[in-house]
């Protein structure tokens, strides 16, 4: 029996694909990817969710009409993704979804609004009628109405997975946005979860922008590796408040906007491409190094482990050994999860969860009053829910519907 993952991450770049095994899941608790892509959404589609993340150019229908669009795109690409892969959808139990955030507010809305939002499109409705089977989605919401921040939900996969006994260790992602989880040692400590600031929101737009649209991101981070560091403009952007909030705390594209970036590219206004790129990319490594400094016990922290995308930026990579000379920093794929994977893998996980009841975020690290179960079922067709039952029956001698 499989389970499959999808992750929409915040640098709106596509959608990553897992299916684990989850009869090894069941019982032994371990993760087999049976299969995984990545299916690219392509400029035009990115431009069309861009759209919608921004106040001045998102309207209504524009967002009804992209949540039944996304929905339906994320359906027909899992039907292609079970076709490609040659699995017998009868093995697949159920789709978790993570959707794609267009909005998060996380501390308080204004005015009449004093209340924490954040919202998720790509409705499962479409996902469960395109390829029959139960969808899990809309994760972040349960989490959210119990006090928390929503986000970031990965700790609870970190804190489950990648605990060490011995040593402190962070993993730290670098997606659209950058979050970390700090681990200490099993048994001792608590776990700290933050979102650190940018991971590669501003790099990615920098480059389309002064590529002229020929570049996406800075591959392997090679133009950046061309390039100088302007360290007395970081000290400037570091001055930003989301820096020295306490925690909890988690952000997100409102704050990292088109005219956030802007007014960066104007203050390097006479730099190079190479130096402007090199210095965004260390902004992000020097908001990771002043946050581990100001909100985690540097004594204790021996390994950083990096996933998400930007693990596989060299240049990004190597300025943050540079930061951290003192502690080991590699790649999350070392200690035995596929660094590109784990959010959709986590999110699979999450769905499972939610299959079962059982709760599947950290309330330490989002703030929440309590645990919950996040998420919520779609399913146009009750058989995939039974042979999910079946599973458990079968494997665990244990029964989740009369
Ligand atoms: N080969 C590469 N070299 C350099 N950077 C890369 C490479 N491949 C991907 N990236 C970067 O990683 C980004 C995508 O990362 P990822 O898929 O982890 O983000 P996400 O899941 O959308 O974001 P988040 O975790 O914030 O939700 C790309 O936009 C790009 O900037
Ligand atoms: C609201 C939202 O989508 N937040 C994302 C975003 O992307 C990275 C960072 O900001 C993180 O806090 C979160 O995603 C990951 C998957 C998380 O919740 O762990």
């Amino acid at each position: 029996m499989y389970g499959i993952g999808v992750m929409s991450g915040t640098s709106l770049d596509g959608l990553d694909i897992v299916m684990i095994d989850l009869k090894l899941y069941d019982e032994k608790k371990e993760i087999h990817i049976v299969a995984s892509d990545m299916v690219d959404y392509g400029i035009y589609f990115k431009r069309k969710l861009s759209e919608i993340c921004h106040e001045n150019t998102a309207t209504i229908s524009k967002i009804t009409m992209m949540n039944a669009y996304l929905g339906k795109f994320i359906g027909e690409h899992i039907n292609a993704f079970i076709n490609r892969h040659n699995v017998d959808k009868n093995l697949i139990s159920f789709i978790s979804s993570h959707g794609q955030t267009i909005f998060h507010e996380p501390v308080g809305g204004t005015e009449f609004y004093e209340i924490p939002s954040t919202l998720q499109i790509g409705d499962i409705s479409y996902i469960s009628e395109l390829t029959g089977l139960p969808v899990i989605g809309d994760f972040r919401t349960a989490d959210m109405a119990a006090g928390g921040q929503g986000a970031p939900l990965l700790s609870y996969f970190d804190f489950v997975f990648l605990q060490d006994e011995r040593v402190g260790r962070a993993i730290q992602n670098i997606g659209g946005i950058g979050n970390v989880t700090y681990l200490p040692p099993s048994g001792s400590g608590e776990v700290i979860s933050f979102d650190t600031g940018p991971g590669n929101v501003l790099l990615d737009r920098a480059v389309q922008i002064l590529t002229d649209g020929q570049k996406n991101f800075d591959d392997d981070g090679l133009i950046a590796s061309k390039g100088e560091v302007r360290y007395e403009i970081i000290e400037k952007w570091l001055k930003h408040p989301y820096y020295s909030m306490p925690l909890p705390k988690t952000t997100g594209r409102e704050l990292y906007t088109e005219d956030y970036l802007n007014d960066c590219l104007k203050l390097m206004g006479n730099y190079s491409v190479e130096d402007r790129i090199a210095t965004l990319t260390a902004y992000t490594v020097q908001t990771i190094k002043r946050s581990y400094e100001s909100y985690l016990p540097m004594d204790e922290l021996k390994e950083i482990y990096i996933n998400g995308g930007g693990s596989l930026n060299s240049c990004l990579m190597q300025l943050l050994k540079e930061a951290f000379p003192h502690i080991k920093v590699s790649r999350l794929d070392e200690i035995g999860v596929p660094g590109v994977w784990k959010e959709a893998i986590g999110f699979a996980i999450f769905g499972y969860n939610t299959m079962l009841g059982i709760p599947n975020q950290l309330p330490i690290a989002t703030g929440a009053k309590r645990e919950v179960v996040m998420g919520k079922v779609a399913f146009s067709d009750g058989n995939p829910w039974k042979r999910f039952e079946r599973l458990r029956g079968e494997y665990s001698g244990e029964s989740i519907i009369n």
